[in-house]
Parts: structure tokens; C-alpha cells; sequence
């Protein structure tokens, strides 16, 4: 459970942080010291958890949940263009009634259609209400557990919008690594500003690079260029890694006369479509940035899941059942397969799970010990023993601890890890050998497979909601949003508040508790 606000409670500092353990604080809190509580005999320390986003909070007082709401509200408000230029909202052009595109234009068919989201339509972000703060997977923001609500912005087409689509020249960047549904977003992206009435698309090239290098020129898109992209993988426009100078790109975007910015990426890209949107901002343009979140990781908060993730799994999982086959059909076989997830293990959780022929899934989020007789290597002895064969899972970034640390970076700036399918590998094949017992590891490693197929059919339809919904927003005159699923509706979200950490698997969730009912590994410390 996490905990988000600040609580007192007496104890010393130990039993304090016993009790913060057993509340789950986050790591976004931390401890403070308030004083000594002189009622009590022994004089224990008080110890107040604070949370680092809400130090103001304060539980005694009556108003804490108005205070609370009031923050969120704040926090969660798009922001605007008209909040630093003067620009009058229009009737928009988008309307699913009308019979020909002048039609349209016109507005004249729009009074008539009930198919606009009201700009004070909400979607709740939380559903559940837990009783207690020891209930699996609990998120709390007081000790109580009190249910707040917390209401974000629902996304789609407004009434009103704040472009006029003829004169709209709009961008398209796709950066970071690949992943299934690029093609697909790129392609609704392109059919909904069409369908405003806008006559000016074009891509950048090889993501932020497209916005300096000479060679990279833009690339014209219109429903005819794009009608079939999506039945390839990869991106139509290339993707890089690096190259993000802000004020370079926010000078191109004038030079090039760009309205709209469409950022297609993961909490990297988005961090960069953030200062994009903030130095827009600053020199007063009326320029809407939107991301599109994209991470195969799925490791970007508050969303149900990010496209690409259900293909990625899917494609794990052929790894999975092929790792099977072989470890089954060999003598004392042991498959391995390493899957993509630098740091949140929700590829493996998910693929392990849905193969069901993983007995041992390893992720970044659950430390594990190797050796010893809690560790990963007893536990295979006792799978060969007991039923002949055995199969493990592991995430790229699970066991780091185990491997030598490079400090080397990729062009982002993202660490480059240590192969533990290597390490382990070689671990599981010298410990069998020592103990004298006959093992064939075959270790697959399926990576940049899992993220080159293109999307499957519910990863398309995905893409085509957050396509079409970042142009909606981009009309609506929100900059500086991207756009994602909450409990199922679809939303408009402060990028800001969807980058402040990566999204991890948490342990104590019910979705880790059935992985590890259905691999029946142990504890492995
Ligand atoms: N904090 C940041 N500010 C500005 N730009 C950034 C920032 N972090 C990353 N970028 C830029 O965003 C782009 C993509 O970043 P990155 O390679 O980390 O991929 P990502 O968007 O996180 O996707 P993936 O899930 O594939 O890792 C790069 O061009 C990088 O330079
Ligand atoms: O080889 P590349 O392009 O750096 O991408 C690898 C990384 O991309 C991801 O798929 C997405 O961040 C990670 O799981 C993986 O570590
Ligand atoms: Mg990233």
C-alpha cells in the first residue's frame, strides 16, 4: 500500500519505521521528527510520515479532503493556450453528421449532434475503496483510508476549438525505441486532422534528430500516404534515441511553422514534449504540443496500459511456449527466456502469466537471492528433481545487483544494463555441474521481436482512441497533455503528472500475488 500524506503517531524511531512499513508509506514520503511525546512514560520520539507531494497535509484538521481535492484539481487542470495568449475559441469542424466536408465547415450540422465531450465531463482516476490500509495492493492517502475523489479530464472532441484547420500546419515525431501500434497512432493522428479539415501533415523524421539534421526532411502525410502503414511494425517515420536540445526544437518548430506537435513516446519523450510545450510557453506561441504515451514497458503512471504492451506479451509469450518445448523435450531441460523491461517488470509478470508454463518469473521489483537454500538455483534443482524440467522468465532490468555495473548510457541517457539471461545462463549451467546433476539450458532471448510485430487487434483500436483523442485535445487548445486510459475512459492528463516516477509492478498487488500462485515459486530469500 502506498501511502501518500503525512500521519503522527508516537513510536520510536525503529518501531516508527515498523509501523511505516507495515502502512506501506511510498518512497515519496519520508520521516520526520516533530518532537517527543511527553505523555507517554517512555518519552518516545514523534515521528510524522510526510509525503513529498503533499507536505502540507494535515489529517487533524477537519478540511484535510477539500485541501486535498483542491490540490488535485490544480494539478490535474490542463493547461491552456489561451493561459498565456489571447485566442477566441470557434466552432469546431469536426462532426460525424455531416454529409460532404463544406458542409462542415460550415458548423451548420453541429447543433444538431450530441457527440462533443463537455469540457467539464470527468473521469474518476481511482475506483476502488479500500478498507484497510493492509488490504493486497492498497493505495492510501491517510492512515483511515478514506476515499477521495479524484476526477481527471475526459478526452475527445469539444464544441469549441481554438485552430483554424486550414491554416493548421501540424507535426508528428515518433522517438525512443519501437514499439507495435506506432503506425497505427501515426495513421489516426493523420485521418482525424483530415477529417478537421486540415491540409498541411507532416512527419519529422528519426524523431528529435528530425528536428536539426539537414538531411532529414519532413515528410508530407495525408490518408493516402498513410492508409496502409499500419500493417507494418516498426514507425513509418524512424525513431532515434538522444539529440532533444529544447530551444533548438521549439526555433525549428517556428522555422517551420508548426501549429500542432504530436509526441509520440515513452517517459523520456514525454519529459522532452513537456519542456517543448513550457519553452512554447515562454515565447508566447500558439503552438499545441500532445503526447501520444508509448513504452512497451507499460511503465508510464496512472494509465490502465500503454499500446503496444497486449502485442509485446503476446509475442513474449510465442518466446515463452517455444522456451517450453525445448526445456520439455530435452533431458533435464531448463528454458530461459529474458524479456524487454528496464526497469518495471510488467512484460514478464504478464507473459509469464499468460503462458502459465513459467515456474519462475523473475522482475526487477522483487529482489531475489540466487544462491543459498531460499535461493533460484535450490528451487530448480528441486523443479528437475520433481517434474524433469523447468522454465524461468526474467526481465532485463531484474538481478542488476548480481552484474557488473558499466555507468555507460545510451544516446538518452538511459543506463545501459548488464545482461542477466547471460549471467544467469552461465550461473544455472556452473551449478548443476558442480552438484553433478546433468542440466541443457536453453536460453532464448526474444528482445527486439517482441517490439517489431505489428499491433495486434486490441492494441489497434487502442491506438486508434489515443490518435484521434491527441488530436481532439490538440483543437481543444490543450498544450502540454498527453492521453491515456483510467479505469477504462479515456482522459487527458498534465504530462507532468504521468512522468514523476516509472510506473513499476508493486508487489504487494493482486496481479504479482496471481503470477506467483500460478509459477508456485517461493520467496526467494
Ligand atoms: N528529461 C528530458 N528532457 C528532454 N528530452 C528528453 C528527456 N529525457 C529524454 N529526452 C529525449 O526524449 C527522446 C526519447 O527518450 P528515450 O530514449 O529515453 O525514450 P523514451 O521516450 O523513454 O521511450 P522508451 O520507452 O523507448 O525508452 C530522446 O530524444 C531524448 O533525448
Ligand atoms: O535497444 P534500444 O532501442 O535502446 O531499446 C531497448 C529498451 O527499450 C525498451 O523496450 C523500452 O524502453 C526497454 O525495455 C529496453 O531496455
Ligand atoms: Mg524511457
Amino acid at each position: 500500500m502506498a501511502l501518500a500524506q503525512p500521519m503522527d503517531y508516537a513510536g520510536s524511531i525503529s518501531s516508527g519505521q515498523k509501523h511505516l512499513r507495515y502502512f506501506g508509506v511510498h518512497t515519496s514520503s519520508r520521516l520526520q521528527c516533530v518532537g517527543h511525546d511527553r505523555k507517554s512514560r517512555t518519552n518516545q520520539l514523534v515521528v510524522r510520515a510526510v509525503s513529498v507531494d503533499h507536505p502540507q497535509l494535515d489529517f487533524s484538521n477537519p478540511n484535510w479532503k477539500k485541501q486535498f481535492q483542491e490540490d488535485f484539481d490544480k494539478r490535474f487542470s490542463l493547461p491552456h493556450l489561451r493561459d498565456v495568449i489571447d485566442v477566441e475559441p470557434r466552432p469546431t469542424t469536426f462532426s460525424l453528421k455531416s454529409r460532404t466536408p463544406l458542409e462542415n465547415v460550415n458548423g451548420s450540422m453541429q447543433e444538431s449532434w450530441n457527440g462533443y465531450v463537455n469540457d467539464d465531463d470527468r473521469a474518476l482516476l481511482k475506483v476502488l475503496k479500500f478498507a484497510s490500509p493492509t488490504s493486497a495492493g492498497a493505495v492510501c492517502i491517510d492512515p483511515d483510508c478514506s476515499w477521495v475523489e479524484q476526477w481527471v479530464h475526459r478526452a475527445g472532441p469539444r464544441k469549441q476549438i481554438y485552430f483554424e484547420p486550414q491554416y493548421v500546419k501540424a507535426g508528428i515525431v515518433t522517438c525512443g525505441g519501437l514499439c507495435p501500434g506506432l503506425n497505427d497512432v501515426i495513421r489516426q493522428i493523420v485521418l482525424t486532422l483530415e477529417k478537421y479539415g486540415v491540409k498541411n501533415i507532416v512527419g519529422i523524421q528519426h524523431g528529435f534528430r528530425g528536428f536539426f539534421e539537414d538531411h532529414l526532411s519532413e515528410v508530407p502525410l495525408s490518408r493516402h500516404v498513410v492508409q496502409n502503414i499500419n500493417l507494418a511494425g516498426g514507425s513509418f517515420l524512424g525513431v532515434s534515441r538522444g539529440g532533444a536540445n529544447v530551444s533548438d526544437i521549439v526555433d525549428s518548430i517556428q522555422a517551420r511553422r508548426l501549429d500542432m506537435l504530436f509526441v509520440l513516446g515513452g517517459n523520456g519523450t514525454h519529459a522532452g514534449a513537456n519542456a517543448i510545450h513550457e519553452e512554447c510557453r515562454k515565447r508566447k506561441l500558439q503552438v499545441s504540443i500532445v503526447g501520444v504515451p508509448k513504452t512497451i514497458d507499460n511503465d508510464i503512471l496512472l494509465m490502465d496500459k500503454t499500446f503496444g504492451f497486449d502485442t509485446a506479451v503476446e509475442a513474449a509469450q510465442r518466446a515463452i511456449n517455444s522456451a517450453y518445448i525445448e526445456a520439455h523435450s530435452a533431458f533435464h531441460g531448463i528454458g530461459l527466456v529474458k524479456l524487454m523491461g528496464r526497469s518495471s517488470g510488467f512484460i514478464t509478470m504478464h507473459a509469464s502469466l499468460s503462458s502459465g508454463q513459467v515456474d519462475i518469473c523473475l522482475i526487477p521489483e522483487v529482489p531475489f537471492t540466487l544462491d543459498g537454500p531460499n535461493g533460484v538455483l535450490r528451487h530448480l534443482e528441486h523443479l528437475i528433481e520433481t517434474k524433469g524440467f523447468a522454465l524461468v522468465c526474467v526481465a532485463e532490468g531484474a538481478g542488476q545487483e548480481y552484474l557488473q555495473k558499466s555507468n555507460a548510457t545510451d544516446a538518452s541517457g538511459n543506463m545501459v544494463l548488464g545482461d542477466i539471461g547471460v549471467h544467469l545462463q552461465h550461473k544455472i549451467k556452473s551449478h548443476f555441474k558442480n552438484i553433478g546433476v546433468h542440466s541443457d539450458v536453453k536460453y532464448i532471448d526474444p528482445t527486439y521481436m517482441l517490439r517489431a510485430v505489428r499491433a495486434n487487434a486490441s492494441d489497434a483500436i487502442l491506438c486508434t482512441v489515443l490518435g484521434q483523442n491527441a488530436v481532439h485535445g490538440a483543437f481543444a487548445g490543450f498544450s502540454g497533455i498527453t492521453t491515456g486510459v483510467c479505469n477504462t475512459h479515456n482522459v487527458y492528463l498534465p504530462i507532468p503528472e504521468v512522468i514523476k516516477t516509472t510506473r513499476f509492478v508493486d508487489p504487494n498487488s493482486r496481479m504479482w500475488h496471481r503470477c506467483l500462485t500460478s509459477t508456485g515459486q517461493p520467496d526467494f530469500h
